[in-house]
């Protein structure tokens, strides 16, 4: 009763918001995928096919040659059995219908017959087992095919500058692009069925066109319907995945707002669980629409095919009972004739069948394919050099400019920040902090001007050599679902238990191992049995061991963004003043809106509006007429008195 009348909660206050809920579509340029798509004929499927088989066969090549081999040789053998199947249906149906004038016993026919029937059965035995086998391979060999895909697809994802994720529509083409990784799982099925089809085709016609020739043309003119359609079909099917492409990724979205807990506490107290569902409910109806759409589509070219499919199967047939009556075939040849056409049509039905799996599966391929050129063409091309710690680093006339920005974030910054120093930079949202911490770890490019680690800049430099040298707390922060141990040394574990420890301790994160139920051995992750889970401030104590155990190992750039925006202050004083001592050997860069704790720093740097506005140290800038003089009044005015607050 209770649970119906929280359901009932739920829909009405969905169906309340509902309406004013707008046409969520979040436009994506789908419209080119689809123009282009659009252009796609049933000839061009056909064209396709062969490549796709190839394509199909080096992939499972790579995987295992052996099976590969045994695969194709399976099938060869296979074709072979089913054409001397039907010659031997010849002698059966002879020993079988043979006129009683010519005195032949039962014993006889059955002598007659004993041969044929004992090679269909053996065939027929032959083909079986070997159908067994390549399924058991294909079983085997699809899933890892699939996953040397998602290999691929993870490797050049991963390899891509920062920038490619800035690109418009490149979140929606890589969703493309992992359908297509995850649908060459049914690649070698599908592969396997159309060279099976083949095969028995082959052997089929062969059969036919030495029992008349004129039979394999009205075979071939069967055909021609089913394909026509089979490629109609798949390019609606597809068409409409591409376009209902944004409402499928809308709710995936939702359900993960709705369900994990990372949003659990706002779903509920903002009790806008009504709200979301309703969109939930608009996106899925939206996607039925576009369903049916297609299945009508689909439905009325399929009902066209199979009305050319029986004229055209009438032709075969009448063939066939002319070729009989004129005396052209024999009664036997004919018989064989019959079996062959029905072979020879489960073989077609199977290279339309299949092919339409295989072209549909190319078109999510060609996702697949694109988006691997696509985040090529963004592969870090960087140079070779490999940086020591650096006496030194710095911005030298560095803009920024994110794709498709029209203007840029930073505009001919100048920075440098040496060894053993502390770089405080402050500055309102949105002025370019974070972005120029990114330059200044190598982890972006700038549009313009360099970042040099002495005097090597950053674009000449191996990346994975620089970023070794980088210890970041970033402002948005990682929970790892590993053990604490490992969220600190993230498998850069050539420093110990005792370098994790000395970690620890300097960020406070030791505080937090021994309430864990195994130390640094406890899994910080809720979603798996045994795992735990920390606070907010917790988390963030383990990210700046992770910073300070990157440091303590290979000294270079010190990078924290707001690392103590979630600490109480003895854990925040704790951090200040152990990085401090941290801080000889490092080049160290802080971003804080706390400005108290920029007291810390060697030198305060302001930004405004992508620029360096003013720099000094804390008495200068505090002594000033500037920007940090202007935040650092509106602080101690907000510390003296707020408007409204109570006196004490
Ligand atoms: N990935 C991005 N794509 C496009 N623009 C971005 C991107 N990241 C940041 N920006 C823009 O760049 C500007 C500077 O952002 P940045 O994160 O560097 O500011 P910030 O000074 O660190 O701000 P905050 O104090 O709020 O952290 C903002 O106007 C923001 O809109």
């Amino acid at each position: 009763m209770v649970e119906q009348q929280q359901q009932q909660n739920l829909k009405s206050s969905g169906e309340q918001q509902g309406d004013e809920v707008e046409e969520a579509r979040w436009s994506y340029r789908t419209d080119r995928i689809v123009e282009a798509t659009a252009n796609l004929s049933a000839w061009a499927m056909m064209r396709r096919l062969p490549q796709l088989v190839r394509r199909t066969l080096k992939l499972t090549w790579r995987v295992d040659r052996r099976a590969t081999v045994i695969l194709l040789a399976g099938q060869l053998v296979s074709g072979v059995l089913a054409a001397v199947a039907l010659w031997a249906t010849t002698g059966a149906i002879g020993a079988v219908i043979s006129p009683q004038a010519d005195g032949a016993t039962v014993a006889d026919r059955l002598r007659e017959g004993a041969v044929p029937v004992t090679i269909l059965a053996v065939a027929a035995a032959g083909r079986a087992l070997l159908g067994t086998v390549s399924v058991a391979i294909s079983e085997r060999l699809s899933p890892r095919i699939a996953r040397e895909a998602e290999l691929e697809l993870l490797a050049v994802s991963v390899a891509a500058e920062l920038e490619a994720y800035d690109q418009v529509g490149y979140a929606e083409r890589w969703d493309a692009a992992d359908r297509g990784a995850d649908s060459s799982q049914e690649l070698l099925g599908v592969a396997q069925e159309i060279i099976a089809s083949v095969v028995t085709l082959v052997a089929a016609a062969g059969v036919l066109a030495a029992l008349h020739p004129a039979l394999v043309p009205f075979l071939i003119l069967a055909s021609i319907p089913q394909g026509v359609v089979a490629a109609r079909s798949a390019r609606i099917r597809y068409l409409m995945a591409i376009e209902s492409m944004d409402d499928r990724r809308l709710l995936g979205m939702l359900r993960y707002c709705l369900c994990h807990d990372d949003n659990a506490d706002q779903i509920r107290s903002d009790t806008m669980a009504g709200f979301l569902t309703a969109k939930y409910r608009k996106a899925g109806e939206r996607l039925d629409t576009a369903t049916d759409r297609a299945a009508h589509r689909a439905a009325r070219i399929s009902f066209l095919g199979s009305l050319a499919t029986g004229a055209a199967s009438v032709l075969v047939w009448g063939t066939l009972i002319t070729l009989l009556a004129t005396g052209h075939v024999g009664v036997a040849a004919a018989g064989t004739a019959v079996f062959a056409l029905r072979t020879a049509a489960s073989g077609l039905q199977g290279i339309v069948g299949g092919g339409t799996r295989l072209y549909r599966l190319g078109l999510y391929l060609r996702d697949f394919d694109d988006f691997v050129v696509e985040a090529g063409g963004h592969a870090m091309r960087r140079g070779t050099a490999v940086p020591d710690a650096p006496a030194q680093v710095a911005a030298r006339q560095v803009s920024y400019t994110y794709p498709g920005a029209d203007r840029p974030t930073l505009d001919g910054l100048d920075l440098t920040i040496r060894q053993g120093e502390i770089v405080a930079l402050i500055g309102e949202n949105g002025s370019g902090k974070s972005t120029l911490l990114r330059l200044l770890s190598g982890l972006t490019l700038p549009s313009d001007g360099v970042v040099c680690w002495d005097e090597v800049p950053t674009q000449e430099m191996d990346p994975h050599a620089l970023w070794k040298r980088v210890a970041l707390v970033p402002q948005q922060f990682s929970r790892w679902p590993l053990t604490l141990g490992e969220n600190i040394h993230l498998g850069h574990d050539g420093g110990g238990q005792d370098l994790v420890e000395r970690a620890a301790v300097l960020a406070g994160a030791d505080e937090i191992a021994v309430t864990l139920r195994s130390r640094y051995n406890t899994l910080l992750a809720r979603a798996f049995w045994g795992g735990e889970w920390l606070s907010g401030g917790q988390f963030q104590r383990v990210a700046v061991a992770r910073a300070f155990y990157r440091s303590l190992r290979a000294p270079g750039l010190l990078v924290l963004d707001e690392p103590t925006s979630d600490l109480d202050p003895r854990a925040e004083h704790r951090i200040f003043h152990n990085l401090r001592t941290l801080a000889a050997g490092r080049a160290t860069i802080l971003v804080t809106h706390n400005l108290d704790n920029a007291v810390l720093a060697d030198r305060i740097v302001v930004m405004r509006g992508g620029r360096i506005a003013e720099e000094g140290t804390f008495a200068e800038l505090a002594d000033g007429n500037g920007l940090f003089r202007e935040l650092l009044d509106l602080k101690h005015d907000r510390d003296r008195k707020l408007p409204g607050q109570r006196a004490q």
